[in-house]
């Protein structure tokens, strides 16, 4: 893939003009940032109002040691850091490892500027057998890291199920769990290249771990950039959240760009709905009838999802009542 040293941008990882980012992009400070120790009715309150208001959040003072965030960001640089060969030979192994998959491509034709190591976590603790084994400690220390965001995704399940008034145990306790780690080397062109092209997340739940800068959020239809804080994480509600409140919220278009000084690692831990989603009973009634009706997230949902996830909320239209 990607050669640190490149000097030029390949032709494949030249967008097409009208996918480049060429505006410049003001970095924004209002985007929220919330302190999971404040008050509990008071934190539920804040999640609903920055989910409505930009569909993402940064959250501080959560459960994930520090310590624990900085090592899963070392062993995943190394990974990144390690031959090209060697990562390869991951992506034989198993679909959901090292990827140079063409889902993460922006068309047949072009690539995003960015390589990808996906693996699920959690999963009858059968999964850490085929995660890679190099750099040495990865299985011990991202097994750490991917069960405390287990446990702060149920704190925020939580909290925003209080906020948006849901019974108790609404979300549920099943969802799949995949590491989605993305990582941007320095890049002579910003100007030509994305790192991750436009889409909403294909997820209920995105809990994201970033250090530099390349976040961008699409909010009245113009591109406003995210600074990342230290040890904070980036959430945002992928499309999953739009079925279950039946369009109240909408999960938020984002998308990466690339720089030419500071290669970025971005640990994104993404959890999926289990089950058949549909919109949650309280947010139906007799002057909201259903949007959309019951599907199953993992067979049906997806394969519409990386046809159409160029297109932002198009993946859902299949499933819309009447559609
Ligand atoms: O690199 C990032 O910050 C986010 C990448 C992303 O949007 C994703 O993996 O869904
Ligand atoms: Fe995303």
């Amino acid at each position: 893939m990607i050669s640190s040293k490149v000097e030029a941008v390949p032709p494949t990882y030249v967008l097409p003009m009208h996918e480049r980012p060429l505006a410049p992009v003001p970095i924004v400070k209002e985007i929220p940032v919330i302190d999971l120790g404040e008050e509990r009715a008071v934190v539920a309150q804040q999640l609903v109002k920055a989910l409505e208001k930009y569909g993402f959040f940064q959250v501080i003072n959560h459960c994930v040691p520090k310590d624990l965030m900085n090592e899963a960001m070392t062993v995943y640089k190394e990974f990144f850091n390690l031959l090209m060969k060697e990562k390869e030979n991951y992506a034989k192994e198993a679909e959901t490892l090292y990827a140079n998959n063409p889902k993460h491509y922006a068309s047949k034709e072009h690539k995003y500027w960015k390589e990808v190591l996906e693996h699920n976590c959690n999963v009858d603790g059968q999964d850490k057998t085929t995660w890679p084994s190099n750099p040495p400690t990865f299985r011990e220390v991202i097994g750490a890291y991917s069960s405390e965001v287990r446990k702060l995704s149920m704190i925020i399940f939580d909290l925003v199920r209080e906020g948006l008034g849901l019974e108790a145990g609404y979300f549920g306790k099943q969802h799949a769990q995949i590491m989605c780690v993305s990582h941007y080397s320095v890049c002579p062109d910003p100007s030509s290249t994305l790192g991750t092209g436009g889409h909403c997340d294909p997820n209920l739940i995105t809990i994201c771990q970033q250090q530099v800068y390349g976040l961008q959020i699409l909010k009245n239809d113009e591109w406003i950039g995210l600074e990342p804080l230290p040890h904070a994480f980036v959430v945002n509600f992928g499309l999953r959240i739009t079925v279950m409140t039946n369009g109240k919220l909408k999960s938020v278009a984002h998308r990466v760009v690339t720089n030419t000084t500071q290669a970025r690692t971005a640990i994104g831990t993404y959890f999926f709905p289990a089950n058949v989603v549909e919109p949650a009973k309280s947010f139906v009634g007799p002057d909201n009838s259903p949007l959309f009706k019951p599907f199953k997230w993992g067979t049906e949902f997806l394969p519409h999802y990386y046809n159409k996830r160029a297109v932002y909320h198009t993946a859902l239209e299949a499933f819309k009542i009447n559609a």
